[in-house]
């Protein structure tokens, strides 16, 4: 049994894909409607089905648990769980962005946490439909020690979904990676209320786009992750925004939806890196706090 903290877009992604009845959702804690969850699932290839998940009851014993939240969600989310959840079960966190991840793994250094990065997509047009809008693949890698022993099982139980998982030593390496991305794509898309390829030709991001780089390249040599080069990272943020011009990120679906944003795990992680070692980042904070102002987060 996988237990599945997160009954969202990528929570249910997991539940629709991994085998019938080896999946459960975990309840909020006090929940009292647990009839099992049914919703309409179209595939990434056209194909629909129905799904039926239900939720995890005080008998089951789950072998693994996937952190399906968003990144603000996580540590309250995981402090729940280490209630009751026995101190050898795995947990992997899926969530964007970096910060919630170290704080999970420094919360619980003695149990195995691993964190996963994904380049699938799955949205909710409803509450009970789930559309896998786009396949990619799914990087899962140790963050605490206990956790580097359970890697292959965890890969294992999860390739049974079908999605294309691979291990990943440094996925903290990784998270860097899509952090780029998204720091220099999700904000503008959001303030711009855009699409991911018009940012391109947009003066804001005209104006900021080296600035941010500067930034965070500045923070990647200073923290071991460099040599980066500020025109090589301006480079793979476009290379994703025209790869992807006809999406809308995650943080402007988040905006037009009235939901709390990740902002605080993408350029709020930068700015609170840069303030720990004393490097400012001024395109950073200023599109934290216009996104900020967007929403409720
Ligand atoms: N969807 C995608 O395609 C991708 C998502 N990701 C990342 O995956 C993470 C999840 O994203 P996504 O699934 O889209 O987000 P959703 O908002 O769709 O799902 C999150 C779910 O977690 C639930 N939740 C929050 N706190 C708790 C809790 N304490 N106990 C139980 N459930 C809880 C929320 O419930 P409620 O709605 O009631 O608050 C919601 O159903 C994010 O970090 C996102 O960036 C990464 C790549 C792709
Ligand atoms: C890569 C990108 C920008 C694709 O939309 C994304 O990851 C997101 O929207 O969060």
């Amino acid at each position: 049994m996988i237990a599945i903290l997160g009954a969202g877009a990528m929570g249910r992604l997991w539940a629709a894909s991994l085998p019938a009845h080896e999946t459960a959702f975990v309840p909020r804690p006090g929940q009292t409607n647990t009839a099992p969850a049914h919703f309409h699932f179209q595939e990434a290839d056209g194909h629909s089905r129905q799904v039926t998940v239900s939720w995890l009851s005080a008998a089951d014993s789950p072998a693994l648990v996937l952190i399906t939240t968003k990144a603000g969600d996580s540590t309250e989310a995981v402090e729940h769980l280490a209630d009751w959840l026995p101190a050898t079960t795995p947990i992997v966190l899926f969530q964007n962005g970096l910060g919630s991840q170290q704080a999970v793994a420094e919360r619980w250094p003695d149990r195995p946490v691993l964190a996963a990065t994904t380049t699938e997509g799955a949205n909710r047009p409803a509450p009970d439909q789930l559309v896998h809008a786009g396949t990619g693949d799914t990087w899962i890698g140790p963050l605490t020690k206990p956790a580097e022993q359970n890697l292959y099982g965890v890969i294992a139980r999860l390739s049974a979904s079908g999605l294309s998982i691979h291990a990943e030593q440094d996925i903290l390496g990784r998270l860097w990676q899509k952090l780029i991305i998204n720091a220099g794509i999700n904000p503008f898309t959001a303030l711009l209320n855009c699409r991911n390829g018009d940012i391109l030709s947009a003066d804001l991001y005209r104006a900021h786009i080296d600035g941010l780089c500067q930034e965070i390249a500045g923070l990647m040599d200073t923290i071991g992750r460099g040599p980066a080069d500020a025109k090589d990272l301006r480079q793979s943020i476009e290379a994703v925004a025209r790869g992807t011009a006809q999406n809308i990120s995650s943080m402007r679906s988040d905006v037009l939806s009235g939901k709390r944003t990740e902002i605080d795990y993408i350029n709020g992680y930068i700015v609170r890196l840069g303030q720990s070692l004393n490097i400012a980042t001024p395109v950073n904070r200023m599109l934290t706090e216009q996104v900020q102002q967007l929403s409720s987060g």
